[in-house]
């Protein structure tokens, strides 16, 4: 299967998944002299319940915290969506080491890590409908900044020894993903993709301006789970982002000045 080592990785998912080289895929480099302020972006508004996360899993390609999606209890509204997107996962991307990591870079900058809220619109009976379709999904994604401990980040990372190896999962109740928010959410928006297989091109891309931190220390807890299973010859989980893909003409948008 894909993943992101050199016989199996970015550069060779368009064999299997074609869409690789659309028109509209994810990530981008985002140029902040070369986006457009629209006034008729609205705030993001980001409603989670605690209560609807359910566990944490190793599924070989990053660590994903799930939640229950049959209600409306955890939505995204505003921003650059109409309607009510529901929140079905959140990830991370990040690198071996802190000078990349992320999907998204900015001006060329790449940060240590990317955090990414996944979201599908209620307009679709389900998640897999939502993600064919090209306003189906909605990611917010969320920088990592080398800087101080994050507590919220460390409850998370308090998991991981459960979850070392691939398609491990543990049980992850209680946790408010808003945690990990950072305080001003002023964001930039642009049709895209799913930044993995099946690289669909049904996401509406929310990339917020202000990151969050991160301490040294913490990035070494990411680098320490695996993409490898148990009884496999352990593989560190690392390097597990999509270099910037072509903009193919898109514009990106801001919500800010
Ligand atoms: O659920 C998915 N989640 C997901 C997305 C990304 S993403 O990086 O592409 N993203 O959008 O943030 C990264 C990871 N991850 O763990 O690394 C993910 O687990 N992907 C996904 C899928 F697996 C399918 F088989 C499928 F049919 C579909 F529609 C999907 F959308
Ligand atoms: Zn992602």
């Amino acid at each position: 299967g894909w993943g992101y080592a050199a016989t199996n990785g970015p550069d060779k998912w368009g064999e299997n998944f074609p869409i690789a080289n659309g028109p509209r895929q994810s990530p981008i480099d985002i140029v902040p002299g070369e986006t457009a302020f629209d006034a008729a972006l609205k705030a993001l508004t980001l409603k989670y319940d605690p209560s609807t996360s359910i566990d944490i899993l190793n599924n070989g390609h990053s660590v994903q915290v799930t939640f229950a999606d049959d209600t409306d209890s955890s939505t995204l509204t505003g921003g650059p969506i109409s309607g009510k997107y529901r929140l079905k996962q959140f990830h991370f991307h990040w690198g071996a080491s802190d000078d990349k990591g992320s999907e998204h870079t900015v001006a060329g900058t790449k940060y240590p890590a990317e955090l990414h809220l996944v979201h599908w619109n209620t307009k679709y009976p389900s998640f897999g409908d939502a993600a064919s379709q090209g306003d189906g999904l909605a990611v917010v994604g969320v920088f990592l900044e080398i800087g101080a401990d994050n507590p919220q980040l460390q409850k998370l990372l308090d998991a991981f020894d459960g979850i070392k190896a691939k398609s491990t999962q543990t049980s992850f109740a209680n946790y408010d993903p808003s945690t990990l928010l950072p305080g001003c959410l002023d964001y930039w928006t642009y049709d895209g993709s799913l930044t993995t297989p099946p690289l669909l091109e049904s996401v509406t891309w929310i990339v917020c301006k202000e990151s969050i931190s991160v301490s040294p220390a913490q990035m070494g807890k990411f680098r320490s789970l695996l993409f490898s299973g148990d009884g496999e010859a352990p593989c560190c989980m690392m390097d597990n982002y999509r270099p910037p893909q072509p903009l193919k003409g898109r514009k990106v948008r801001a919500s800010f000045k």
